[in-house]
C-alpha cells in the first residue's frame, strides 16, 4: 500500500483497484505521541468477545454491487475499538455540541457517547456545549454523567439545545483551547459537518491534540456516502400518521383530496419513503422530480382521473417540491439556508382554483402540515439502536487518534469517513434510479418527465468517478431492498 501524502486526503491504494480514503489522525501532524494499551482489554464484558478489537487494516467497500471484473473500488476504515489508544482516560476532556435542526434520536447520541466515554474508557469529563455551535463562545456548558444523560433517549430534541448560525471559527478553537477541551463530539446535518470541518483545520493549523469527531445527522437524509441517516425511520414513521389521516378524511367525503406537506428542503427522501410505505398515497411530489399543473399529463388530469375513478386522492408533498413553480423567495435563515414559500398552500389553493373555476367540480380537500411533528419526537427502536451504535463507533475512532471524520454507516457497517466525502455534494433521489421507479409503479402517478429529460438526467448523475461506472450504474444502480444497500447510495 502507499500514500499519496496529502494530508487533507489520505488515499492508500491496493492490489486490484483498492482505494482506502482514510481519515486523518493526530499523529499525522503530532510525531511520537504516546500509546496506551485499550482499557476495554481488562474489561470482563469485552474481553471475552472473540475478536471485538478491528484489525488496523480493516476496511468497508463503498460499492457492494460488482461485475466480475470490477475495480475493487472505494473503501472508509472500518470504525470500532483499537488495541492501542491515543489518550490515557484521565487526560480526556471531551464536549458534544448538537447544531442545526431537530432530529429523532439526538439525545440518544449524547447519552451514548457519554455512557461510552465513561463506561468503556473510564472517562469522567464530558461537557455538553449549550445551544449549538455559537454555545462555544456565547453559552454556558452543562457537566455530562451517566446519572444525568440516563433517561433523555425518552426525549425529543436536544437537551443541550440546538442553533443555526454563528459558526466564528476562531472563537471556537479559542475556547476549546480555553476549556482545554482534546475531544469535540459535533452533531449536525450538512451545514454543522462543514462546520467541523472547518473546526478541525484550524485546530490542526494550531498543531492542538484534539480530536473532531461528527455525527451526521439529519432527517431530511440529505449527507451522501451514508446509508441513511439516524432519525429518518422515525419521521417517516411518524409521517404515517398525517398520511393516514388525509386518507380517512379524503376517503369519507365526496371528490376528497387529502395534501400532505413533509420536511425535505432539497432531498425527497421523506416524502418517498413515507408514500413507500403508506400504499394509501396516489401521488408523491419532491424537489428532485419537477411537476407541472396544467395540461396533458400534468398534475390537475391526474388528480380529476382519480377522483372520477376511486372519489378520492392523498397527495404527499416534499416543502421543496415545485419550488421553480412558485417566486423565489430571497430570506435565508441564520445558517444561510434558503427559506423556502410554503408549497403545501400555493398547490392547496391551485387546486381548489382549478376545480372550482375550470371544472365547476366540488372538491374536498384537506390540508395537513406535520412539519416539526415527526421530528421533535424521540427515537424509534431501530433508530435508537443506530445512535447507539453511531455513538460507540465515534467514541471507539476519537480514543484511537483519529480525527477530522463522520462516523457512519455504509453497506450496514460502521465507518470512519473524511470530512471532504461527507461534505463533497447533497445526496438526493435519483429520479433515473430504481426507487423512484419503485414509487411510481406503487402510487401509478405520471412522472411528469420525458425520455428525453430521463436520458439528460441519467447524463448527469453520471460523472466524475461514476462515469467508470456507467454499465452499473445503469443497470443495477441501488438494487439493494433493504439497508444495507445500494451502488452509489442514493437511498437510505
Ligand atoms: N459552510 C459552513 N462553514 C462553517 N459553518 C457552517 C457552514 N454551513 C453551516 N455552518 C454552521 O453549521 C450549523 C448548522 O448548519 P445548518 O443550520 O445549515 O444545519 P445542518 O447542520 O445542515 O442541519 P439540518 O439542515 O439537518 O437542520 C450552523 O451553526 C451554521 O452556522
Ligand atoms: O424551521 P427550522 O428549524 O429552520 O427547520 C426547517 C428545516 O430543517 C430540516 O428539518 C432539516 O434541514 C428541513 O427539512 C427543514 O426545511
Ligand atoms: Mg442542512
Amino acid at each position: 500500500m502507499e500514500s499519496n501524502g496529502i494530508s487533507e486526503q489520505k488515499i492508500i491504494t491496493g492490489d486490484s483497484g483498492y482505494i482506502l480514503q482514510d481519515v486523518p489522525h493526530l499523529t499525522d501532524y503530532i510525531p511520537d505521541l504516546p500509546t496506551y494499551s485499550n482499557p476495554l482489554q481488562d474489561n470482563p464484558a469485552y474481553s471475552v468477545v472473540k475478536q471485538y478489537f478491528v484489525h488496523v487494516d480493516d476496511s468497508v467497500p463503498q460499492k457492494i454491487v460488482v461485475h466480475k471484473d470490477s475495480p475493487r473500488g472505494i473503501h472508509f476504515r472500518r470504525a470500532g475499538p483499537r488495541q492501542k489508544i491515543y489518550f490515557e482516560p484521565d487526560e480526556v476532556r471531551a464536549c458534544i455540541v448538537t447544531c442545526g435542526g431537530l432530529c429523532p434520536g439526538l439525545n440518544t447520541v449524547i447519552r451514548e457517547i457519554v455512557y461510552s466515554l465513561y463506561h468503556m474508557y473510564g472517562v469522567t469529563r464530558v461537557l455538553g456545549i449549550d445551544g449549538g455551535y455559537k454555545g462555544f463562545y456565547a453559552r454556558n456548558t452543562i457537566p455530562l454523567t451517566p446519572k444525568v444523560v440516563n433517561d433523555i433517549h425518552k426525549r425529543g430534541g436536544t437537551i443541550l439545545g440546538t442553533s443555526r448560525g454563528g459558526h466564528d471559527t476562531s472563537k471556537i478553537v479559542h475556547s476549546i483551547q480555553d476549556r482545554g477541551i482534546n475531544q469535540v463530539y459535533i452533531i449536525g446535518g450538512d451545514g454543522t459537518q462543514k462546520g467541523a470541518s472547518v473546526i478541525f483545520e484550524e485546530i490542526r493549523r494550531r498543531g492542538l491534540k484534539v480530536v473532531v469527531a461528527g455525527i451526521p445527522k439529519t432527517i431530511d437524509n440529505d449527507i451522501p456516502v451514508i446509508d441513511r441517516s439516524f432519525g429518518f425511520d422515525t419521521a417517516v414513521e411518524e409521517a404515517q400518521r398525517a398520511i393516514n389521516a388525509a386518507h380517512v378524511e379524503a376517503e369519507s367525503v365526496e371528490n376528497g383530496i387529502g395534501l400532505v406537506k413533509l420536511m425535505g428542503r432539497y432531498s425527497g427522501f421523506i416524502a418517498m419513503y413515507a408514500t413507500l410505505a403508506s400504499r394509501d398515497v396516489d401521488c408523491c411530489l419532491i424537489p428532485e422530480s419537477p411537476f407541472y399543473l396544467d395540461g396533458k399529463g400534468g398534475l390537475y388530469e391526474y388528480i380529476e382521473k382519480q377522483l372520477k375513478e376511486n372519489g378520492h386522492m392523498v397527495i404527499v408533498i416534499a416543502e421543496g417540491a415545485g419550488q421553480e413553480l412558485l417566486s423565489e423567495s430571497m430570506q435565508q435563515d441564520a445558517s444561510g439556508n434558503k427559506l423556502l414559500q410554503d408549497v403545501g398552500l400555493w398547490i392547496s389553493q391551485g387546486i381548489k382554483d382549478y376545480f372550482s373555476k375550470q371544472k365547476k367540480m366540488t372538491i374536498n380537500l384537506k390540508y395537513i402540515d406535520p412539519t416539526y411533528m415527526i421530528r421533535a419526537v424521540p427515537g424509534n427502536a431501530a433508530d435508537n439502536v443506530y445512535c447507539t451504535l453511531l455513538a460507540q463507533s465515534v467514541v471507539h475512532g476519537a480514543m484511537a487518534g483519529y480525527t477530522g471524520f463522520t462516523s457512519g454507516l455504509v453497506n450496514g457497517r460502521q465507518t470512519y469517513i473524511p470530512f471532504y466525502r461527507i461534505n463533497e455534494k447533497q445526496h438526493k433521489v435519483v429520479i433515473t434510479d430504481r426507487m423512484w421507479a419503485r414509487l411510481l409503479s406503487s402510487t401509478n402517478q405520471p412522472s411528469f418527465i420525458s425520455n428525453k429529460e430521463v436520458i439528460e438526467d441519467r447524463k448527469e448523475h453520471i460523472s466524475g468517478e461514476e462515469k467508470n461506472e456507467e454499465t452499473q450504474l445503469l443497470d443495477d444502480e441501488n438494487c439493494a431492498d433493504v439497508v444495507p444497500e445500494n451502488v452509489d447510495n442514493s437511498q437510505p
